[in-house]
């Protein structure tokens, strides 16, 4: 089984190559393939799969854009679990479609469990993806724990839900020194699938974050974090749609674009290595998968 390995700022994927669907993409194959001791090591799995083999998918039934992808990203986390959308995946995913020679440069619309998402691929360089509208709940609404330390969050989805915890109190130096080992406690009834939870200093044009991502843990990046951090900022400045908004990650910068349609998120997006999964490994892997009830 081939795969390719890629990353944006950081966030890293195993980009499984199944055009026609064929692969049974178990949960327990993902957490094996993203094991960084015993596996390829990654944050992710992106199965990069023609949308028509996809059964079920939202929006794929001929109406609106949804209608006009070619491409399902079929994201997974770490873990084994399934995720709406994955902003860093989705650039990688773009950039993997170009360079595989599947698609041109240019804008290439991709289903995700979010609905369809353009990927503007260049033939070089920074890949600008469509991250949909904001869904932004009252500023800090929410009560999140972090390493015992108690923020009020702000709940915002990009499709994929956030808690977005602004740290005032914290300079830079404090945002690198908090504990993200652990994970943070964050309430079900606001979040009954779970959340990714952003922790951030600054303001607008200053914004530094770190984040803990559901079904995974610590990542170096997040681009729906970003984008939700980025929208969260720009509201508490009194600032809205029509702004744009550079934000650090321990992994390197992402541009938040906020527009007044949706909001775009502008980064790097890098393949690093061409794999073959030898057929042991892959078999062990298996063997090793819960027997089918
Ligand atoms: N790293 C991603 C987000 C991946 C999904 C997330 N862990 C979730 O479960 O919602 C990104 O770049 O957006």
């Amino acid at each position: 089984m081939r795969f390719v390995k890629g990353h944006g700022t950081g966030n890293d994927f195993v980009i499984v190559p199944d055009p026609d669907g064929d692969l049974d993409l178990t949960p327990e194959l993902v957490r094996a393939l993203c094991d960084r001791r015993t596996g390829v090591g990654a944050d992710g799995v992106l199965r990069v799969v023609l949308a028509a083999a996809e059964p079920g998918l939202p929006g794929t039934a001929g109406v609106g854009r949804a209608g006009e992808a070619r491409w399902f990203m079929d994201y997974r986390n770490a873990d084994g679990s399934l995720a709406e959308m994955c902003g860093n995946g989705l650039r990688v995913f773009g950039r993997y479609l170009v360079d595989a020679g599947y698609e041109r440069p240019g804008l290439i619309p991709v289903a995700t469990r979010a609905g369809v998402r353009g990927a503007d691929v260049p033939s070089d360089g920074e890949v600008t993806v469509e991250m949909g509208p904001p869904s932004i709940g009252p500023l800090g609404g929410v009560t999140v724990t972090i390493a015992g330390r108690v923020f009020q969050a702000t709940n915002v989805s990009m499709g994929n839900p956030h808690a977005v915890c602004f740290a005032d109190d914290l300079n830079p130096a404090g945002l690198a020194g908090l504990d993200l080992t652990v994970p943070p406690v964050i309430p079900t009834d606001a979040f009954p699938a779970g959340a990714n939870v952003e922790v951030v200093v600054g303001a607008p044009d200053t914004t530094r974050m770190r984040v803990y991502e559901r079904g995974v843990g610590e990542t170096s990046s997040c681009g729906t974090g970003a984008c939700a951090v980025a929208v969260v900022s720009a509201t508490r400045a009194g600032q809205g749609p029509g702004v744009a908004i550079p934000v650090d990650l321990p992994g390197g910068r992402l541009t938040v674009l906020w527009d007044t349609d949706q909001v775009r998120l502008r980064g790097p997006a890098v393949l690093v290595s061409d794999g073959l999964l030898r057929a042991d490994w892959l078999a062990a892997a298996r063997a090793a998968e819960p027997a089918l009830a």
